[in-house]
């Protein structure tokens, strides 16, 4: 691990702090994800065999061995280095795609860029870098990105918008005038494909087709149902106005059910990513019925990538033996079926 960590900045501080309040405070919604509305119709019949399903699948032109994506989480400090490095073992083995978190903390402090190079330990899988877009109103263009993807050898840009959840952070960057236009001109010019991702309060269809027009290559609806981010920047706030406004917002956001089957509706072939409280492997499957190409989680993975590297593994395991079984017990031997199958129902 970088052992030049020395002084930690602020910004280092503040994903410490992340680290911290997600693995040890209550910090998820109290509205769910909407995803239990629904259930699969059962098929006692499936004349499948579990052990050909096939829940293999391709996301920008990678192939993935299961429709999961490890969401952008960290890098920045020693912990997150090892985190991320855990993550990344992990994806490689089970194929699956990653992002890692927001790499403004390297751009800032290049001695820690060590804590997000995973890539090594990864090298065949989708692996997204990460910037917030707001960062394009303070003094970060073309380049800042040029080098979060080269850092990581990436395949992507993720650009996060988390408007709720920099109101609610000490010091937050508040102003996200003119942005479009920017991700529009990123978007031409970058080398690879740009992903617009919220943070956990949901994408609608509105925005969703404004920011496909501006040109990015996917959309990762991050709604409501699993990690608050106003609750995490209110636990961690030291300033009792600014505990206070987290408080009031922190079950603020779309559902992710709902963000998935609204921008499905007008953009039917956007590569789409679903999450925002995903917790299971039956949740991915109802996502992906609804219309999601794959799925990220996010806190599962940090909770068992900070227990253990045998902990990640046996995530990832039931991930896939719980999308396997959607499939099976739905009669679908692939999900390019169970995309066209009518299999989920609403629940009156
Ligand atoms: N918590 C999770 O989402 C997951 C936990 N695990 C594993 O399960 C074991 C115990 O979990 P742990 O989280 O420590 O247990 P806790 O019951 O202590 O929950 C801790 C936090 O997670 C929330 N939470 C727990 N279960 C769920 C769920 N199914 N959906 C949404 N939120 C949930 C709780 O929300 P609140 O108290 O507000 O209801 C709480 O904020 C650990 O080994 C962990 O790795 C695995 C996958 C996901
Ligand atoms: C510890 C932690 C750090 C995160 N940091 C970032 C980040 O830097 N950039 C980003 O786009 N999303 C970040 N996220 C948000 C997740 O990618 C995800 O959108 C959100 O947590 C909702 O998913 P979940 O309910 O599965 O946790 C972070 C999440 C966690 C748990
Ligand atoms: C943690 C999440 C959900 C997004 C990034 O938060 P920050 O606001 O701390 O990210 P940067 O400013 O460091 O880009
Ligand atoms: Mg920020």
């Amino acid at each position: 691990m970088n052992s030049k960590i020395t002084s930690p900045t602020e910004t280092q501080n503040r994903k410490a702090d992340h680290l911290r309040v997600c693995l040890e405070e209550s910090v998820q919604f109290q509205q769910t994800t909407g995803l239990e509305r629904y259930r699969f119709t059962h098929c006692c019949l499936p004349e499948l065999d579990w052990n050909e399903i096939d829940i293999s699948t391709t996301f920008l032109g990678k192939q993935l061995g299961a429709p999961l994506l490890i969401s952008s989480m960290t890098g920045g400090t020693e912990f997150a280095g090892i985190i991320n490095q855990r993550l990344a073992k992990v994806a490689q083995k089970y194929k699956l795609a990653m992002g890692v978190g927001s790499q403004r903390v390297a751009v800032e402090n290049p001695e820690v860029g060590g804590t997000f190079a995973v890539r090594s330990l990864a090298p065949d899988i989708l692996l997204f870098a990460n910037l917030g877009a707001v960062q394009l109103n303070y003094q970060y263009g073309l380049d800042q990105c040029l080098r979060a993807i080269d850092l990581l050898q990436a395949d992507a840009l993720i650009l996060h918008l988390n408007p709720l959840q920099e109101s609610v952070q000490t010091k937050g960057d508040k102003n996200f005038r003119g942005l479009l236009d920017k991700i529009a001109v990123l978007c031409k010019k970058l080398p690879v494909p740009v992903i617009a991702k919220e943070v956990g309060n949901g994408i609608w269809a509105t925005m969703a087709q404004k920011l496909i027009d501006a040109g990015v290559a996917a959309i990762d609806v991050a709604g409501a149902g699993g990690t608050s981010w106003a609750k995490v920047e209110s636990e961690r706030a030291k300033d009792a106005m600014q505990r206070r406004l987290g408080a009031t917002f922190a079950d603020w956001g779309i559902p992710t059910a709902e963000c998935i089957t609204n921008v499905r509706a007008i953009a039917p072939n956007i590569p789409l990513i679903a999450s925002g409280g995903l917790r299971n492997g039956l949740e991915v499957g109802k996502a992906i019925a609804l219309g999601a190409d794959i799925a990220g989680l996010a806190l599962p993975f940090l909770q068992a990538a900070a227990e253990s590297e045998a902990a990640l593994d046996t995530l990832a395991e039931v991930l896939v033996a719980e999308i396997t079984t959607v499939l099976f017990c739905t009669g679908n031997g692939t999900l390019s079926d169970l995309k066209h199958s009518l299999a989920l129902q609403k629940l009156a």
